[in-house]
């Protein structure tokens, strides 16, 4: 896998994970916690047994295909095979996956819990069992289904619980499903990775389309993720997005399964560029050479603030995190710095002129790519009658004009969101448990997340 050296994280959880020892590991984003339990775990599995041995447990679908896939990359040569389940795929073509017998099982609570149910999954050979995002899982409301996954796994079990955040309401979790943890947590100053640069933006509600193609002309991010509070948010974001040429799509528990794939793939293999999401994306997920986050509606607690910028500058690289504030909420500003233990600077407002000067700028750039490459004998003989009848810098002055995106093109209307109460931290962590009869059919969504003090109406 190209790995040379262990993270910290590796270093310090693999040998008490080896000597079976229950831990809690916490290190910041991208900072390898898959390979710190997913190598010890590929070590302990019997490739000749038949029945599930190991069992992660993640908070979203995508993440336990990722899981699934970086297990199955380190236990090739041991030939283990790793398995997610998951809601929305069709339950059937899983069960005939489970006929092949994977030894481990990556997956989202409440398909797992249907599986139990129809016995088509037994965890009675299960030893070891990881909770990936454990704290994510509490805020979810995932603990009653947690629970009844550990009533079928055998007591004499290893558990280990991994998140970059491990807020104290970690440790009831803990009492109840381990056996004297060791806590292992890589000390650094800020909960945040120092390769990430991060800025906020204060504005108004009204000015952040703007703002933001404002941004991205002037920073032409790679690849980006934008973080938007409701499902209504993201659509409209990706959607205003593409109808001025950017390729960007949005992610959201809304969308069939079949359509998150796509989307995922879609972003992956560079076919979309910009990819807005609710904080279904805020946890796990391990997408190279993300450059840029946008906290285009401030996140809703400090803890998905990490998350959500932790897409960006992982592995040893850099990244850059921008935070749109509405000024009255300040307040959970200041609530993040202090949980992250880091001043987030200010950045103004670019100007519209700055943004144009980057956008014809980037014009120039395409033009010349095009002349570089020299196929354009077609359009010779056109250019050479122009000439005859106009000014040469006359042309193409006109043909940049021509190829770049003018602002009052840009007329997008998004629905305004409300911004974050100021309360809405304070009951921070303690999120409504999900209806008990969605459980097994919509387990691992978390547009189902609710916060105590915000409206239904900003469900993700
Ligand atoms: N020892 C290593 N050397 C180099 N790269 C590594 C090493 N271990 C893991 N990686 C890579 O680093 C990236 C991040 O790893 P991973 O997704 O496990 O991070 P994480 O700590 O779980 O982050 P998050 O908190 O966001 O879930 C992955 O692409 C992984 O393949
Ligand atoms: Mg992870």
């Amino acid at each position: 896998m190209g790995f040379t050296t262990a993270s910290p994280i590796q270093a310090q959880a693999i040998p008490l994970v080896r000597r079976g020892q229950d831990v809690i590991g916490q290190a910041q984003t991208g900072t390898g916690k898959t390979a710190a339990f997913g190598i010890p775990l590929i070590e302990k599995i019997d490739s000749t047994k038949r029945n599930p041995q190991g069992l992660v447990i993640a908070p979203t679908r995508e993440l336990a295909v990722q899981v699934a896939n970086e297990l199955n990359n380190i236990g090739k040569y041991k030939h283990i095979h790793a398995m997610a389940v998951y809601g929305g795929e069709d339950i059937g073509r899983q069960i005939r996956g489970l006929k092949k017998h994977p030894q481990i099982i990556t997956a989202t609570p409440g398909r797992l819990l249907d599986h139990i149910n129809r016995k088509t999954i037994h965890l009675d050979q299960v030893h070891t069992v990881i909770l990936d995002e454990a704290d994510e899982m509490l805020n979810m409301g995932f603990i009653d289904d947690i629970k009844k996954i550990l009533n079928q796994v055998p007591t004499e079990r290893q558990t280990l619980l991994f998140s970059a955040t491990m807020p104290p309401a970690i440790r009831n979790l803990a009492d109840q499903f381990m056996k004297n943890p060791d806590e292992v947590k890589i000390k650094a100053k800020t909960l945040t990775v120092d390769r990430i640069d991060q800025h906020f933006v204060e504005l108004k509600e009204r000015q952040k389309f703007e703002v933001f193609l404002r941004l991205i002309d002037i920073q032409s991010p790679e690849r980006a993720i934008v973080f938007g509070r409701t499902k209504r948010r993201v659509d409209e974001l990706a959607s205003g997005l593409r109808r001025l040429g950017y390729k960007a799509r949005g992610l959201h528990g809304d969308l069939t399964q079949a359509k998150r794939d796509q989307v995922m793939d879609d972003f992956k293999n560079h076919r979309v560029a910009i990819l807005v999401a609710t904080d279904v994306a805020a946890r796990g997920l391990d997408i190279s050479d993300v450059s840029h986050v946008y906290n285009f509606d401030m996140p809703q607690d400090p803890e998905s603030y990490v998350h959500r910028i932790g897409r960006t500058g992982r592995a040893g690289k850099r990244g850059e995190a921008i935070t749109f504030v509405i000024t009255s909420e300040k307040q959970h500003l200041f609530m993040i710095e202090k949980t992250i233990k880091k001043k987030i600077e200010r950045m103004p407002i670019p100007s519209q002129e700055d943004a144009a000067d980057a956008r014809r700028q980037e014009t120039t750039e395409e033009l010349l790519k095009v002349l570089n490459r020299g196929t354009n004998s077609n359009y010779r003989e056109l250019a050479e009658k122009l000439l005859e009848e106009h000014d040469a810098v006359d042309i193409i002055a006109a043909a940049l004009k021509q190829l770049t995106n003018e602002p009052e093109l840009r007329k997008v209307k998004l629905t305004d969101e409300k911004p974050l109460q100021s309360k809405s931290f304070q009951g921070r962590r303690r999120r409504a448990p999900r209806h008990p009869r969605q459980q097994h059919h919509k387990g691992g969504r978390p547009q189902q997340r609710r916060h105590h003090s915000q409206p239904r109406a900003k469900k993700q």
